[in-house]
């Protein structure tokens, strides 16, 4: 009876150590998933490899990204973003691919060459962090110069709105040249436009061309087609200057930035005095004629909106735009003098003054006097046209490390940033 008391006794004792561990293994598996998310995440925090301190985006934990590829399409609010490009690479010490001896384009309109890099040499791996002045893009070129992990990212305008631009700006260019109007040029555009010209390309379809397509060829839907497909393998993000709140939202969502590192003040606007009014026609005209740009201008808005609802909500996208725009009003109030941009006649100080070009009158800034020095160092950062901060970001990545190298590089009103 004893031994029988025994074996009952053990495998009671057994049964009861079986649903402890029962147990345990259940509340372990409640556990795991959060215990892999949390190493995974701080794996993802900390990264391998380049790593910015201080920033990471509101809603997720992710790696700031810091190989960048800027396309920057011209008149379609680029150096806007440009400047947002200019003030983070220098707050986080990143290296640019700055054309050759500091020029302000990389050999536009020739499609892009990584020779024409300053400091490209074929023999090392791709070393620069952001590429993001003016070129005509060409992609086996420009791997060879930037991480291949880099984020790809463009802007693109309305080419209504673009056209109308760039024929203020470009003027002097020979297909406006000879002609007074807009509408004149639309009336008959054949006239004044010779597609073998070199500078025949900022009077049609711009944006085809700087994304390194032909301007003037056939618009059939395999064509266009092949052109959209060939953009989306390159590009991770093409953003709408006419949203251009909501695209500095989801810029900063894809490269991981927080919210303080995509304000910005407009930049190379011009004043109303040089804008033409466009009549219905016009528009047309101007849509017809710049065929190519209008199927990439409505093929990548509507992708921008997909995009908007899949990763971030209207919801959400509009509570960030809010936020963007108060803490622009903010800076407008601490930085500049009447909180808005002034005529170029009325910049007090001249390293402020855009490159007035063309037909246009580019509008400007005036920082208010008596800021204390860390603010004026972040206000003037905001307000300084493309030419001035490029020159001066380029002096400090080269004439600093190797002043030796670049004796003859002359650009005295640098100091002032
Ligand atoms: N934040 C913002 N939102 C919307 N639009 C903006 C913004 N910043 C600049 N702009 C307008 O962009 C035009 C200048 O474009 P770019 O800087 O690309 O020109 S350039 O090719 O570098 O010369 C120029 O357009 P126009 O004024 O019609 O010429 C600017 O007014």
């Amino acid at each position: 009876y004893r031994c029988q008391l025994g074996r009952l006794w053990i495998s009671f004792s057994l049964l009861i150590l079986l649903l402890v561990i029962l147990q345990v293994v259940e509340k372990l598996q409640g556990l795991l998933p959060s215990w892999t998310e949390v190493l995974t995440v701080e794996k993802a925090a900390l990264g391998e490899g380049q790593h910015v301190d201080g920033i990471s985006s509101q809603e997720t934990m992710c790696k700031p990204k810091t190989d960048i590829v800027f396309l920057k399409v011209h008149k379609s609010a680029s150096s806007t973003v440009m400047n947002i490009l200019f003030r983070f690479g220098e707050m986080h010490n990143l290296t640019f691919a700055f054309p050759l001896k500091g020029g302000s384009q990389l050999f536009y309109p020739r499609h892009f060459l990584a020779r024409f890099v300053q400091g490209f040499s074929p023999g090392n791996a791709p070393q620069f962090n952001i590429l993001c002045h003016h070129m005509r893009f060409l992609q086996p070129e420009v791997q060879r110069v930037v991480p291949s992990t880099a984020i790809y990212f463009s802007i693109l305008r309305n080419p209504v709105q673009l056209m109308e631009s760039s024929f203020a700006y470009y003027k002097g260019t020979s297909a406006f040249s000879r002609v007074h109007s807009l509408e004149e040029f639309l009336s008959q555009p054949y006239h004044f436009y010779n597609p073998a010209a070199s500078d025949s390309h900022y009077a049609r379809n711009l944006m085809t061309f700087d994304f390194g397509f032909n301007p003037d060829g056939d618009v059939s839907p395999k064509r266009v087609h092949l052109m959209l497909k060939a953009i989306e393998a390159s590009f991770d993000l093409l953003l709408i200057s006419e949203y251009f709140d909501e695209s500095m939202v989801l810029l900063k969502e894809i490269l991981c930035w927080d919210l303080d590192s995509v304000v910005s003040f407009p930049l190379n606007s011009r004043d109303s005095s040089t804008r033409s009014p466009l009549s219905d026609s016009m528009v047309e005209k101007i849509k017809n004629w710049n065929r190519l740009d209008w199927e990439i201008y409505t093929h990548f808005n509507k992708t921008f909106w997909e995009r908007i609802d899949r990763d971030i909500g209207r919801e959400r996208m509009q509570r960030e735009v809010r936020a963007l725009q108060e803490r622009q009003a903010d800076l407008a109030r601490i930085c500049l003098q009447g909180r808005g941009s002034v005529a170029p006649k009325e910049i007090k100080d001249s390293s402020l003054l855009p490159l007035q070009y063309g037909n246009a009158k580019i509008l400007g800034y005036n920082l208010k006097q008596d800021l204390d020095k860390k603010t004026e160092h972040m206000c003037r950062r905001l307000v300084t046209p493309e030419l001035q901060y490029s020159h001066a970001l380029y002096k400090k990545q080269f004439l600093q490390k190797f002043p030796q190298t670049h004796k003859t590089f002359n650009a005295p009103f640098l100091d002032a940033l």
